[in-house]
C-alpha cells in the first residue's frame, strides 16, 4: 500500500501544499519547527482519524482559520482511492471516500495502515502500562474495526459507572444500576480481552524472531498478556467470568470511587532471557526490545492484510545506535516509508536505490 498524493489545506502550518511521494524512502529533512512531523502527523490522521499529538482535533487546523481539509490518494491491493477529511473548529470531522459522502469517521479507520516509530516509542518498556496499551490498541483498532467501537464503549460505560460509585457511597439503593455498568462492561470487555489475547499470541511469536535477529542470537524476547481481571478457563467463558469479577468487586469499588480492576488496567510483560524486562532491563535491551515490537507491528499488518503498511518515521534515527538503525533500514526497503531528519547526516551511512528527498521550510515542501 502507499500514498500517490497528499494534499493538505490550512493544516497546522500549511496553507496549501500538495506531496507527491514515490513507493520507497520519502525523506522530509528540515530545521526544526518547519513543519515535518506536520506532514507525518497528516498521514497518521487518515488512518486512525485521530492525532497522535493532541486530542482535540481543532488545534490541527492553521491559526486563525475555520476548517482544515487533508486528501489523500491511496493505491491499496492494486486498486485506487481517494480518502477526503475536513475538520472543524468544533472538533468534528467530515469523511469522503472516493466521493461517497456523509460517512462516520469510523468508516475510513483501517482504509490506510500506518506504523508509526518516533521517540516517544523507544520508551515502550520503560514507562507505565498505558503506553502500552496504548500500543496494543492502536494496532488492533486499525485491524479490527469492532474493536475500536467496542473500545469506545467500554471506555464510555466505564466513565458512568465510575461516576455511579461515586455517588453510591452509603446509598446501597444504587448497587442494581451498578451491576447493569457492569454487565455493559463484561459485554464489550471480553471482546476486548479475547482481541488482545490473540494479538499478543501473535506479536510474541513474530517479535521473537526479530529479536533474535536484532540481537544476534543473544537474547530471547517473551511476550505475555498480563489481565487484569485474572486467567479465564475457557474462551467461551470470558464474558461470563469477567461479569463476576466486576459484580465481586463493587463494594471494593464503591469504596473507592472507581473500578479498581479490569481491561482498563492490562499490560504486557516483557521478558528478556527468562526475566522482566520493563523492571530489569538496561537501557540498551529496552530500546531494542521496543524496536522489535515495532518492528512486528509491521510484519503483523502485512500478514493480516496482505499488504505492508506506510511506515513513519518521525525524528527516531538519530535516537537509535548504528546497528539498530541498519536493522530499521533494512526492514522498510519494500515498505513506503516518510523519516523525518535535521540532516541528512543522519541517513547519509545507508545506501538507497528508491529515495526522494523533500525539503520542508516554513509550511513549504520542495523536491530536490
Ligand atoms: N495549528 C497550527 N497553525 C499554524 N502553525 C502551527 C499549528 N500547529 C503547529 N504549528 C507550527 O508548526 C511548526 C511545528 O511543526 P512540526 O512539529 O512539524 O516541526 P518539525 O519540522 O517536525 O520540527 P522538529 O524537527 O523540531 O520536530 C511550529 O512552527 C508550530 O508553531
Amino acid at each position: 500500500m502507499h500514498i500517490k498524493s497528499l494534499e493538505l489545506v490550512n493544516f497546522r502550518n500549511y496553507s496549501n501544499v500538495i506531496l507527491e511521494p514515490i513507493n520507497g524512502l520519502n525523506i522530509l529533512v528540515g530545521e526544526n519547527a518547519q513543519g515535518k512531523t506536520n506532514i507525518v502527523e497528516s498521514i497518521y490522521f487518515t488512518s486512525s482519524l485521530k492525532s497522535y499529538r493532541t486530542f482535540k482535533d481543532r488545534e490541527l487546523i492553521k491559526w486563525g482559520f475555520e476548517k482544515a481539509y487533508i486528501k489523500e490518494d491511496i493505491e491499496k491491493q492494486n486498486s485506487f482511492n481517494k480518502i477526503e477529511v475536513l475538520i472543524n473548529n468544533e472538533d468534528k470531522k467530515a469523511v469522503r471516500i472516493n466521493g461517497v459522502k456523509n460517512l462516520k469517521p469510523s468508516d475510513a479507520i483501517g482504509m490506510v495502515n500506518v506504523v508509526i516509530f518516533s521517540p516517544e516509542d523507544l520508551k515502550l518498556l520503560k514507562e507505565g502500562p498505558a503506553i502500552r496499551r496504548k500500543f496494543i490498541d492502536n494496532e488492533l483498532n486499525q485491524l479490527r474495526p469492532k474493536y475500536h467501537h467496542a473500545l469506545l464503549q467500554y471506555n464510555h460505560i466505564l466513565l458512568n459507572r465510575n461516576n455511579l460509585l461515586k455517588l453510591s457511597f452509603n446509598k446501597p439503593s444504587l448497587k442494581t444500576e451498578i451491576e447493569v455498568f457492569s454487565e455493559q462492561l463484561a459485554e464489550y470487555g471480553s471482546f476486548i480481552v479475547e482481541a488482545r489475547y490473540e494479538f499478543i499470541k501473535k506479536l510474541s511469536m513474530i517479535a521473537r524472531l526479530i529479536h533474535r535477529k536484532i540481537t544476534n542470537g543473544e537474547e530471547e524476547i517473551e511476550i505475555t498478556y498480563q489481565c487484569d481481571a485474572g486467567l479465564f478457563n475457557s474462551k467461551s467463558q470470558v464474558k461470563k467470568e469477567l461479569l463476576n469479577f466486576y459484580i465481586n468487586q463493587i463494594d471494593k469499588d464503591i469504596e473507592k470511587g472507581y473500578t479498581l480492576k479490569g481491561p482498563h488496567r492490562d499490560d504486557i510483560i516483557i521478558r528478556i532471557n527468562g526475566t522482566d524486562a520493563r523492571i530489569y532491563g538496561s537501557q540498551g535491551q529496552q530500546r531494542s526490545a521496543a524496536l522489535s515490537l515495532k518492528l512486528s507491528e509491521i510484519e503483523i499488518i502485512k500478514s493480516e492484510v496482505g499488504e505492508y503498511p506506510i511506515l513513519l518515521l518521525d525524528d527516531v534515527m538519530s535516537e537509535l545506535d548504528i546497528n539498530r538503525q541498519k536493522h530499521l533500514l533494512n526492514t522498510f526497503k519494500n515498505i513506503q516509508t516518510f523519516l523525518t531528519c535535521t540532516t541528512l547526516n543522519d541517513i547519509n551511512a545507508f545506501h538507497f536505490d528508491n529515495k526522494s528527498i523533500f525539503t520542508v521550510k516554513q509550511g513549504t515542501v520542495k523536491k530536490q
